[in-house]
């Protein structure tokens, strides 16, 4: 693979004795990982049906690697959400910002969605997640995976930094930055990273890094977690940026990151009046773990009165009458009644998550739990609720093995064969939600979204 000489001049005079092995590394296999969703199932369950070559990835829990030969995305335990593909070494991003249930948890350079699903699956599903990311089309691929893996409490925006910082001060309890970087640590998996890079390119990146830190301190909470990340190895958008964002901000202290076995530490002596603590921060190198290369800092916020701030709640929709038909659906075909406070986006149903702020002014691309479509005198199911539903949630269901011809053909978006009674069936793959069905006569119409079916397979 062919680097650029600028990099590889820097990192020879960085790395010393190691810039060999560094340098090797890219001649090497990059490393395949996979999460397990423990909002669909827990992991050793999953691990009892994985039909894969699995490993443990040393530092997360839920985090494998699979094998080479391996095609876990291909998988109809993908499209049921039960795994995320996620490359091992952003997996320990996740894991330091170690959110709990019940907390105001915001991801604020978000899409794909590695780290929100990741911050979701340890949340399960109780207090609120905000996942925002200021490009439109990759806000919509976030999108999708928060729905894809059965997500009910988060709501994803599509906004600058600043916009969201005005909206929210002092709002969330962690954060995570995890920044645009000029992705050094992806060149193994990304070319076009590499294309890209230039030592222009990372200074702008540092630059913007300390930007995007900025409106992330106002929207912490006293006492609250803030993680920094990036996929890079330039000590000036790692080490460089944490001092910087330090020496302006003493109301935060940099905290020990755990670290496993072959992770690094942060380096003082690569940056310029490096911050106190900065030996406390976490370098992963791809010649010394099975994963790419990454940085991460953990900073708490000191503890202290913030000044009182006015803030506005969502307002809920609570038209009786026009919810009327969503809870004779409930009635009919779930077995629990999701309720709480609902937001109408045209004539989609939303639930609010727990204590969400008014979203006006905002772009939002989902602005919580999805449940369907308020239309003419009746109500049609989403698929995010079908994803993130279990079976003792439903009247009705139609669990299919993974191999089956049945299972592909639902995929395909084919009517099945089904008996009993009429109405929403929740279609299963060896048990766990994958989509809807509705059955009448004997067949099972095929509710599986038409840009979702597995067509040419
Ligand atoms: C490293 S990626 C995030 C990966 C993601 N956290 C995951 O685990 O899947 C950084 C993201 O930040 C977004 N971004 C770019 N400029 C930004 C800005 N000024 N503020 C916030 N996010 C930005 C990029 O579009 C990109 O999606």
């Amino acid at each position: 693979m062919q680097l650029p000489q600028l990099f590889l001049d820097k990192m020879k005079d960085l790395l010393r004795e190691q810039y060999a092995a560094f340098v090797a590394s890219y001649e090497e296999e990059k490393a395949r990982g996979l999460r397990v969703n423990p909002l669909k199932a827990p992991v050793r369950d999953f691990l009892r049906i994985a039909p894969f070559e699995l490993t443990e990835v040393p530092w997360v829990s839920e985090g494998f690697y699979y094998g080479k030969e391996d095609r876990p995305g291909k998988h109809p335990y993908h499209e049921a959400g039960l795994i995320y593909i996620q490359e091992p070494s952003a997996m320990a991003v996740g894991a330091l910002v170690d959110p709990r249930p019940g907390e105001t948890v915001l991801d604020l350079c978000a899409a794909p969605g590695g780290k929100t699903t990741h911050l979701a699956g340890r949340m399960n599903g109780e207090g609120l997640l905000v996942a925002n990311e200021p490009h439109p089309a990759r806000a919509k691929i976030l999108s999708q995976n928060v729905e894809r893996l059965g997500v009910r409490n988060a709501v994803v925006t599509n906004e600058m930094p600043d916009k969201l910082a005005a909206r929210f001060p002092a709002f969330f309890d962690r954060i995570l930055v995890d920044a645009p970087c000029s992705g050094e640590g992806m060149f193994r998996k990304d070319p076009d990273a590499c294309a890209e890079w230039s030592p222009e390119h990372v200074t702008m990146c540092a630059d913007r890094q300390l930007d995007i830190l900025e409106s992330a301190a106002k929207m912490l909470k006293p006492g609250g977690r803030l993680v920094y990340s990036t996929c890079t190895f330039s000590p000036e958008e790692n080490e460089g940026t944490i001092s910087r964002f330090a020496e302006r901000h003493p109301e935060f202290a940099i905290e020990d990151a755990q670290a496993y076995e072959g992770f690094d530490r942060g380096r003082a002596d690569w940056t310029a009046d490096a911050a106190p603590g900065i030996g406390e921060t976490l370098r992963l190198w791809p010649h010394r773990i099975r994963g790419e290369g990454h940085y991460a800092a953990v900073l708490r916020k000191a503890d202290g009165e913030e000044l009182p701030v006015r803030r506005k709640h969502a307002k809920g929709f609570n038209d009786l009458k026009a919810l009327k038909d969503y809870f004779s659906f409930a009635d009919e075909a779930l077995t629990v009644t999701p309720a709480g406070e609902f937001t109408l986006f045209g004539d989609q149903l939303y639930l609010l998550p727990s204590g969400m702020l008014s979203l006006d002014q905002l772009k939002v691309v989902r602005p919580g739990w999805h449940l369907g479509t308020l239309k003419k005198n009746r109500f049609e199911p989403s698929h995010a609720l079908a994803l993130s539903l279990k079976g003792d949630e439903v009247r009705n269901r139609l669990s299919l093995p993974a191999e089956s011809p049945q299972m592909l053909a639902y995929l395909k978006g084919e009517a099945l064969e089904a008996e009993g009674p009429k109405g929403w069936r929740l279609v299963e793959v060896d048990g766990y939600s994958i989509g809807w069905g509705k059955v009448a006569d004997g067949t099972l119409k095929n509710h599986f979204p038409k840009g979702l079916r597995w067509t040419g397979r």
